[in-house]
């Protein structure tokens, strides 16, 4: 497997997901840093994975990314107390990270791109996004913004006064590039399903990278071509789960209103979804040939599809997942404002 240095810029579920299976697949803890704002999280991160580099503090996300190859830089940190790094590792100088996986919640992740935006700007690392909604263009904005801004102070301070200060864009071509996942919480089991995509600028190797990332907690991972296909990965995949639990949760209580026990209900529901899935998964059949095997004529299965149908189930799921389409992508509106156009960088 590929060994790069990786930075996680948040230390949620799912980047625990992805770094825990990572580990379980022989990736070196080495290769790793966390950055966590949860005193609380850290803790946890720090007793369950013993050595691992978990940083906190306000300039954790640039340390991160930017490595602890400037010592000063870390000392002043470490003497501040606001950066934790385990005790086992607490000596050990980090080099740069080459892969930067964006793990935050979408609202906050432009403050934080553009926190990063500088250091990104030097560091070149291949940056994963797995923040739902928010577009690619919308993360080099956020980028540019940080590093234009960044570089005009930087060259206001290094000129002679006011009059001679000239703000500093950074070009498109200039950033790195950037690839949006959308993983699923089975993740955390190493069953997850991911869709990917990767702007033009991305090279080969780099989406092998994420691929094999993604893969180590993904039995499925799948390449979209048009960005806009990702909202639709989150429609089926990223948040399909929830339509699972929820429909778990309805045949659970059907049982329980016929007399069954929770517990009995629950345990047959949850292993009839479980093979369910594996023989559509094994199967050469499709689903609806898989559902009529089911189904004998006039018989009890016949009669609950019916209801479905006559329900308007189908209509309800196709509307349902469109429901999710549309609110990845009017969320990125909310976050980060109208869309700057597909596949365009700035
Ligand atoms: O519900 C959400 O917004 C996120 C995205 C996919 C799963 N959960």
């Amino acid at each position: 497997m590929l060994q790069s240095r990786l930075a996680f810029i948040g230390g949620g579920n799912m980047a625990e997901a992805i770094l825990g299976g990572l580990l379980a697949c022989g990736y070196p803890l080495s290769q790793c840093v966390v950055t966590e704002p949860l005193q609380a999280r850290c803790e946890f991160l720090h007793s369950k994975y013993p050595g691992l580099q978990v940083l906190s503090g306000p300039q954790a996300n640039i340390l991160a990314v930017n490595g602890s190859e400037s010592s000063s830089h870390t000392a002043s940190l470490v003497d501040a107390g606001s950066v934790h790094i385990n005790p086992t590792a607490a000596s050990d100088m980090f080099p740069p990270a080459e892969v930067v996986i964006l793990a935050v919640k979408p609202q906050v992740l432009r403050g934080v791109v553009s926190d990063l935006g500088e250091t990104l700007h030097q560091r070149q690392p291949l940056v994963i996004s797995i923040a739902a909604g928010i577009e690619t263009s919308a993360i080099a904005r956020f980028m540019a913004e940080g590093a234009s801004s960044s570089l005009s102070t930087s060259s206001a301070i290094a000129s002679t006064g006011p009059e001679t200060k000239a703000p500093v864009t950074v070009q498109a071509q200039d950033l790195p590039p950037v690839i949006r996942v959308m993983p699923n919480t089975p993740a955390l089991v190493n069953e997850g399903a991911t869709g990917l995509y990767a702007t033009p600028d991305t090279t080969p190797s780099q989406r092998k990278v994420a691929e094999s990332l993604l893969g180590a907690v993904s039995k499925q991972v799948s390449w979209v071509n048009q960005e806009s296909l990702i909202d639709t990965v989150t429609g089926i995949s990223g948040s399909g789960p929830a339509y699972f639990f929820l429909m778990m949760e309805a045949m659970e209580d059907a049982a329980v209103k016929l007399g069954m026990d929770r517990e009995t209900a629950k345990e047959l529901t949850i292993q009839t979804c479980l093979g369910a899935a594996k023989m559509a998964q094994s199967s050469d059949d499709d689903l609806k040939t898989l559902r009529v095997k089911v189904t004998s004529p006039q018989g009890t299965t016949d009669a609950a599809i019916k209801t479905f149908e006559k329900g308007g189930f189908r209509e309800l799921v196709a509307e349902s997942v469109k429901a999710a389409d549309s609110r990845s992508k009017s969320l990125a509106v909310e976050l980060c404002g109208p869309s700057i156009g597909k596949d365009s960088k700035l």
